[in-house]
């Protein structure tokens, strides 16, 4: 049985009550409003809950037509059906290109009427469901989502913030790791574009000639093999937000191509006579100084320079180390939560040479050591045990047999562990990646309670 509310407008009691007595016996909640104020005021109140809108075409204080956009203003996600007199169809036929769901004339059958409703309260809800579901998506990218508070983080932010809402073409400058797709994500979800695509291509992992038609497509027939037209990402990210991670690696004759996307936003598929004309936001990002690159003859200077327009310089973990603490804590419940273990911190000392470690790989290097260490940890905390070898250089020795005999059966607990989890439980697999038999596979997992 359906159920959700409705909200009814009709000034003729009668026929308002039969409507509502029939509705509600299929299992609807029904509003009911006797004339456009009052409609408006409950639906103001309940734009939460009300999935469609009934509205009649003729109200003593205003016209069906008049009100749709206010209806939509008040509650976007709610769906309107106009009621209208016999013999209006016209009022109908115009309703719907406004953007009404459909329209019912009085006269139809309280079936019909059943089965229009039904069907519009499918669509708010489906429509509900999909901005939940871009509401989460938008806060993980969101700025306030990001994790770190040092003043290097805090400022790369507000410059990102402040470029965001504009459709200006943003250069995000800073090492491997460090969070550039991230702040790419989170500039698309503060833009005007958040509903429309983000879609992120990585110069460095196409081979050169791919590219070019990865990233521009190509006509039917452009080239061997090209069997039917190809859309390109440009074309994929159309209205929305094109990430291009690593732009330093376009080659030269791809970047000419794209110098033009930048300044007409229009370029040429391979095979194609005529041009496309696309709407897209570019957001690049470099891991190399490009203003170098450019002075060495590797980059055109004119992309440089329509590139970063407004350039971000995102910092590498190295500077921003008051950030490894909460970094490290938040990685640790994120892995926790995916392993389904109960993981409540980190050791002093473990965190500690966290502080200490140079991290070359940035944020990306960190959240693997905090992968690999929720894996391996054995009890509710992690400790310097649990992290790879070069943050041991202050562990302790063991100093006596036993103490070393304990750590042989501890490491090699582990590494059972690790290898069960990178082959995805795979006994055969981890038996033979760990240079033994199956046999004695089982029987250590059983030893070892894994
Ligand atoms: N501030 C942060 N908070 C939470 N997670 C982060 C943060 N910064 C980076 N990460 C995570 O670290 C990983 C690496 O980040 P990202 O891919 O954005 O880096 P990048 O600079 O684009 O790397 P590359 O230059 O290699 O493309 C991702 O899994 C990302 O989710």
């Amino acid at each position: 049985m359906p159920t959700g509310t409705l909200l009814l407008i009709d000034d003729e009691t009668t026929l308002r009550q039969a409507i509502s007595r029939m509705l509600e016996l299929e299992g609807y909640t029904v509003l009911q409003a006797p004339d456009a104020r009052r409609g408006l005021e409950t639906l103001r109140q309940y734009a939460e809950e009300v999935l469609v809108v009934l509205s009649d075409v003729k109200l003593p204080d205003g016209y069906g037509l008049d009100l749709l956009p206010r209806y939509k203003q008040v509650a976007p996600l709610a769906e309107v059906i106009l009621l209208t007199a016999y013999g209006t169809i016209p009022d109908g036929v115009r309703a719907m290109k406004e953007g009404a769901f459909d329209y019912l004339t009085k006269g139809d059958s309280d079936d019909q009427l059943v089965v229009v409703v039904d069907r519009a309260a499918e669509k708010a809800r489906l429509q509900r469901r999909v901005a939940d579901l871009e509401k989460k998506v938008g806060a993980q990218y969101s700025f306030e989502s990001m994790i770190g508070h040092s003043a290097a983080l805090t400022q790369a932010k507000k410059l990102a913030q402040r470029a965001a809402p504009t459709d200006s073409t943003v250069l995000l400058e800073g090492p491997t790791g460090s969070g550039k797709e991230l702040f790419a994500q989170a500039i698309h979800q503060a833009s005007a574009r958040r509903s429309k695509p983000f879609v992120a291509v990585n110069c460095s992992a196409f081979p050169k000639d791919l590219l070019e038609s990865e990233l521009f497509g190509y006509r039917k027939g452009a080239f061997t093999g090209a069997l039917a037209d190809k859309k390109g990402l440009l074309e994929e990210a159309n209205s929305g937000t094109l990430f291009l991670d690593e732009i330093g690696e376009l080659e030269l004759n791809v970047q000419a191509k794209f110098l033009r996307v930048l300044e007409t936003q229009q370029f040429t598929k391979l095979g194609d006579t005529k041009p496309t004309t696309v709407n897209v936001r570019i957001v690049a990002a470099t891991n190399r100084n490009l203003r170098q690159e450019a002075e060495l003859g590797h980059f055109r200077p004119d992309l440089y320079y329509r590139l970063s327009v407004f350039t971000v310089p995102v910092p590498g973990l190295n500077e921003r180390r008051e950030d490894v603490d909460e970094l490290a804590n938040y990685f640790l419940q994120f892995f926790a939560a995916k392993l389904r273990r109960r993981l409540s911190g980190l050791e002093p000392e473990a965190l500690d040479q966290l502080r200490r470690h140079d991290w070359r790989g940035n944020v990306r290097e960190l959240k693997n050591v905090l992968e690999r260490a929720a894996i391996l940890a054995d009890g509710d905390t992690l400790t310097t045990d649990d992290l790879p070898a070069e943050f041991h250089h202050f562990a302790p020795e063991p100093t006596t047999d036993e103490a070393s005999d304990r750590t042989l059966r501890t490491m090699e607990k582990r590494q059972i562990r690790l290898v069960l989890h990178e082959t995805g439980g795979n006994k055969m697999e981890a038996a033979r990646q760990l240079g033994i038999g199956t046999k004695t596979l089982y029987r250590k997992i059983q030893e070892y309670g894994l």
